[in-house]
């Protein structure tokens, strides 16, 4: 395929934002209302059965469903149908104007002050707090005066008055993005600042803009429902608001006559509030986790399409003969033809597939690959923590011989930090920056044992010592901005291996950190492993961690396990072309860098 014929298969933003909200019910019927509101606002002239301002005298106050007037007569013989559907105009006109208006100038002014900040923050800010003490009904009275009863200019000014909303709502994004890391690196790129503003910035605005606009419009056409109530309106132009001060008047000789301006208002403005709450999900794609009936759906028909390459078993049907210890036991840890998908517009994005893996006790396993192959899923799926929407279309996983997959949350709670413990990449990300160290350190370890916080206290202090932290009663009382990476990862790692857990499964255990760093945690990992006879699988991209600490080593591609073997079994004879490119690229074969150069100046 092309990159021409790519990009014209990718759906727009925009298309994706319009199927994504049609395919939400409540998206979907709000949307069909406001279609037909607005159709019929622009049809209404040749749609409406009589024109608005006739009177028949005979059909005064006539109930509704009657041969000729279909929703009944008002108060002056005239057609309520026909009112209705002019006044629907009024409704649309009003929604329109003061929602662009406003935007027009809160939009706008929110970025530019956000963006900039200081002065024209400040200047911005000062006019729209006085705008905002303005009152509008004094105001519109006084604009009346001036320009006559006119709806446009009268939704005009309210669109000026409504605005600080805008600026209000965009300025508060536009500050807590403007410093972000994709901002400052498209500065760093050289893009113009109109660019950055409109496409970084305004990207990230636009959700709630769009659903503010959206509650903005239902307002506008309370407000004018309002201004004809309140006799502010034109009498001589049929509006809904005017309708309902009419029927108001008349509710003790017609009292059915509230019911259709209202119910007009009424599902006018509740389409609008629903539609914007469904842009709102297909935005922020909240739509990706999907119902329990979706999901279940999903599940069965992955199971169907993709479940029955294989019989369960080993990758390729082939016998694992490391599936069972040499006196028969089940291993701490056996994976058997696991495959994990992911549901696409398409069908099913497999991420892992026919995966078979046994660690044995004791024994330290590697699991490496390019980024990308299928290494975190994997261990995502045997912690039992793949994302809702992941399907674990066949497989086993089995802990000391129990199958995992099948277990429920409660059970899979008690497996993990008791039997499976998990050092992930980030340590930073993965501490609360809330609460001290201890604290969480306390929590997690009381969460697994149930013991006293003192007994916790104790344990966590006495991890922290093993773990080496230079000083451990510090540490404790510390926040994790306090520490350094280093130490957040020996933290991470105490937390993780304090309740002697069985297996540990560290994830990049020293790819965030630096390389002094990364072979002391190393040296860490493979003491506490040694000392408590635990098997561990250590997921990295890097052949130099699988030499330095691993006894056997799976090395994935795509999805799957390309070769399995002793660490130096595979290093001295790779059977796959795949991991002999892995192994040609280990640097420690290579000449450094240094030397070629001095080499060459030489
Ligand atoms: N939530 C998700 N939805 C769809 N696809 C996903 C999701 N999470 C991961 N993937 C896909 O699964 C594949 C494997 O991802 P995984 O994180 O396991 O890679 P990895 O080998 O651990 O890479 P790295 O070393 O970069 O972390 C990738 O192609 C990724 O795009």
């Amino acid at each position: 395929m092309t990159a021409e014929n790519l990009a014209s298969a990718v759906p727009s933003p925009r298309a994706r934002l319009l199927t994504r909200t049609l395919r939400n019910p409540l998206g979907l019927i709000s949307l069909a209302v406001l279609v037909l509101i607005g159709l019929v606002a622009i049809v209404a002239p040749w749609l409406a059965p009589w024109p608005p301002q006739t009177v028949r005298l005979d059909l005064t106050n006539a109930p509704p469903f009657g041969p000729e007037y279909v929703l009944g007569g008002d108060q002056a013989g005239r057609d309520i149908l026909s009112r209705l559907i002019v006044g629907a105009r009024g409704a649309a006109v009003a929604a329109l104007v003061m929602t662009s208006v406003s935007a027009a100038i809160g939009v706008p002014a929110g970025l530019v002050a956000g963006y900039y900040g200081k002065l024209w923050d400040a200047l911005a800010s000062w006019l729209f707090y006085i705008l905002m003490a303005l009152p509008g009904i004094i105001l519109l009275i006084v604009l009346y005066t001036v320009v006559g009863t006119s709806p446009v200019v009268a939704m005009a000014a309210f669109g000026v008055m409504s605005s600080p909303s805008f600026f209000r709502l965009v300025r508060g994004l536009v500050v807590s993005i403007r410093n972000e890391l994709y901002v400052d690196a498209a500065r760093v790129a050289g893009l113009p600042t109109h660019r950055i503003i409109g496409r970084h910035v305004l990207a990230a605005v636009r959700a709630p803009v769009i659903i503010m606009a959206a509650f903005l419009a239902g307002a506008a056409i309370g407000i004018q429902a309002g201004l004809e109530f309140l006799g502010l309106g034109d009498p001589t132009v049929p509006s809904w608001g005017g309708m309902l001060v009419e029927a108001f008047n008349n509710i003790y000789v017609a009292p059915v006559q509230v019911v259709w301006p209202g119910l007009a208002i009424g599902l006018t403005v509740g389409a609008l509030v629903l539609l914007a709450n469904a842009m709102r999900d297909a935005l922020e794609a909240t739509d990706t986790v999907p119902s329990t009936r979706v999901r279940s759906q999903q599940v069965r028909e992955a199971k169907r399409v993709l479940g029955v390459d294989h019989p369960p078993g080993r990758a390729d049907g082939e016998p694992d003969s490391r599936d069972e210890m040499p006196d028969g036991a089940a291993p701490p840890l056996s994976v058997t033809d696991l495959q994990i998908a992911y549901p696409t517009d398409s069908g099913f994005s497999v991420v892992v597939d026919s995966v078979s893996l046994a660690v044995q006790r004791g024994e330290v396993l590697g699991l490496v690959g390019e980024s990308g192959s299928g290494k975190t899923q994997t261990a995502f799926g045997i912690l039992g923590l793949l994302p809702r929407e992941a399907i674990i279309s066949r497989g086993q996983v089995r802990v000391d011989g129990r199958e995992c997959l099948t277990a429920t949350e409660q059970q899979m709670a008690v497996y993990r930090g008791r039997k499976l413990a998990y050092v992930p990449q980030e340590p930073m990300s993965n501490l609360d920056p809330s609460f001290k160290v201890g604290q969480q350190l306390v929590y997690g370890i009381r969460a697994q044992s149930h013991c006293t916080r003192r007994a916790a206290k104790e344990l966590a202090l006495t991890m922290l010592e093993r773990v080496e932290i230079p000083d451990p009663a510090k540490t404790f009382h510390s926040y994790p901005h306090q520490i350094s990476g280093g130490m957040a990862q020996r933290v991470l790692i105490a937390g993780a291996v304090a309740c002697g857990p069985e297996i540990l499964i560290a994830d990049e255990p020293t790819t965030a950190l630096d390389v002094t760093v990364q072979s002391e945690i190393l040296d860490l990992l493979r003491d506490l492993q040694t000392e408590r006879g635990m098997s561990m699988i250590i997921v990295t991209h890097n052949f130099g961690v699988v030499a330095d600490i691993c006894d056997r080593v799976a090395v994935m591609r795509e999805g799957r396990v390309v070769e399995t073997g002793e660490v130096r079994e595979v290093f001295a004879h790779p059977q796959h072309e795949y991991t002999q490119m892995l192994l040609d690229a280990i640097l420690d074969d290579t000449e450094p860098r240094a030397a070629t150069a001095n080499g060459m100046s030489s």
